[in-house]
């Protein structure tokens, strides 16, 4: 299945090389990568805290407000173009996975919103989570980022569901955009649909997350600054560039209070993105819990690729075959210098605490 993002992939990446631009483009000195993608603990679910006086105490950390709009969402996935009725059939046929299509020329069935949606974090293993989700007879999922609550809302909510596949009762109908997260309107967008709305978000080390977000970038565009001239406003200070999506994102504490505004912490799951790759059976089986379906996908489902280095089907959905993920999923990431990597931890410290005491778990990022 071939995929296209007409309108999107040329200018989406030129946004990220403007904020580069106030940048020094220093060399990168890198060495090591240090405490990254260490195994976590487990992932939180409900917590009951609620976000009251959160954003207080966030803000108080940060500086300076940030410029939320501004959020880079540089992803692999292929998004939905911003698509008149007319291009829906073109769509449907891009939204790879055999899911959708089997869904779609069987006729079965009617397409529904979505009950559930994997709201983020980018290259948190958003991609991995879905694609082992479809595993499950009871969920339906598009293939590609609709990017519906950020980019292609004025849209309307029925060009969203035309682009779901078709569900019988009792199937789930799900979509992941990694996006959605850091979006300062989705939580009121998502709500306006369905207050019932699931929601999934796949959190990974802020700093290994960082440097997966700037590997994905520098595979796209060698050119750019080093990590370390990205990561600091003032390298001799260590002062953190907080403006930097690929910093900004990993605030989640931040993020997370958007959320509790219109949601409450119930109808919120977090996955563990370092347990998803060193137990992918038992986080999804939290999530087959949390999305109360019964626990189908097991660890019979998967097996190490020593090859690739990850989990992989044994199976994938409607096929026989092994499935790894493609290779823009677990890239090598360079080398960073381990006063960097220490300078980060530093920063990202109280925000990781303030997450871990608001969704009620330890992620075991410090
Ligand atoms: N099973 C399996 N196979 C391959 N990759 C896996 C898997 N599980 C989790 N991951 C991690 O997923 C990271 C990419 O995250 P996302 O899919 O959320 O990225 S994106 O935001 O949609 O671009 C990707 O990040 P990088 O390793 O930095 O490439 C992987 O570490």
């Amino acid at each position: 299945m071939l995929y296209s993002c007409v309108g999107y992939c040329s200018t989406v990446p030129s946004l990220v090389v403007d904020s580069y631009r106030t940048k020094d483009s220093a060399s990168p000195g890198r060495r090591t990568e240090t405490g990254a993608a260490a195994a976590a603990g487990g992932a939180g679910g409900a917590g009951g805290h609620g976000g009251g006086n959160n954003a207080g105490f966030v803000s108080r950390l940060l500086s300076k407000p940030q410029p939320w709009e501004d959020i880079e969402s540089d992803y692999d996935e292929p998004p939905v173009r911003t698509a008149s009725r007319d291009l829906l059939d073109t769509d449907r046929m891009r939204f790879g996975g055999l899911g959708s299509m089997s869904s779609f020329s069987s006729g079965a069935g009617s397409k529904k919103l979505p009950q559930a949606i994997i709201i983020g974090v980018k290259k948190g293993g958003t991609r991995a989570l879905l694609e082992f989700l479809r595993v499950h007879p009871d969920i339906r999922a598009v293939g590609a980022e609709p990017h519906f609550f950020d980019r292609n809302y004025d849209n309307g909510l029925e060009w969203y569901r035309e682009l779901m596949p078709k569900t019988l009762e009792g199937q789930i109908t799900m979509e992941k955009t990694p996006s959605y997260f850091v979006t300062r309107e989705a939580p009121a967008r998502i709500a306006a649909m369905s207050r019932k709305t699931k929601l999934i978000v796949v959190v990974r080390d802020p700093v290994t997350r960082a440097i997966s977000d700037y590997t994905q970038t520098l595979s796209k565009k060698p050119d750019i600054p080093s990590f370390e001239s990205l990561t600091f406003k003032n390298r001799t200070t260590g002062l953190i560039d907080t403006s930097w999506s690929a910093v900004q994102i990993g605030i989640y504490a931040k993020h997370l209070d958007n959320w509790l505004q219109h949601f409450p912490m119930e109808q919120l799951l977090f996955v563990s993105g370092e347990r998803l790759i060193s137990d992918p059976a038992g986080e999804l089986g939290r999530v087959q819990d949390f999305l109360r379906l019964k626990r189908i996908i097991t660890d019979k489902h998967f097996y190490f690729n020593q090859t690739k280095g990850f989990p992989c089907l044994k199976k994938a959905e409607g096929s026989s075959k092994p499935h790894c993920l493609g290779k823009t999923k677990g890239r090598t990431h360079p080398n960073i210098h381990p006063e960097v990597v220490r300078r980060l931890r530093d920063f990202y410290r109280p925000f990781n605490l303030k997450f871990y005491q608001m969704t009620g778990h330890h992620f075991g990022w410090d």
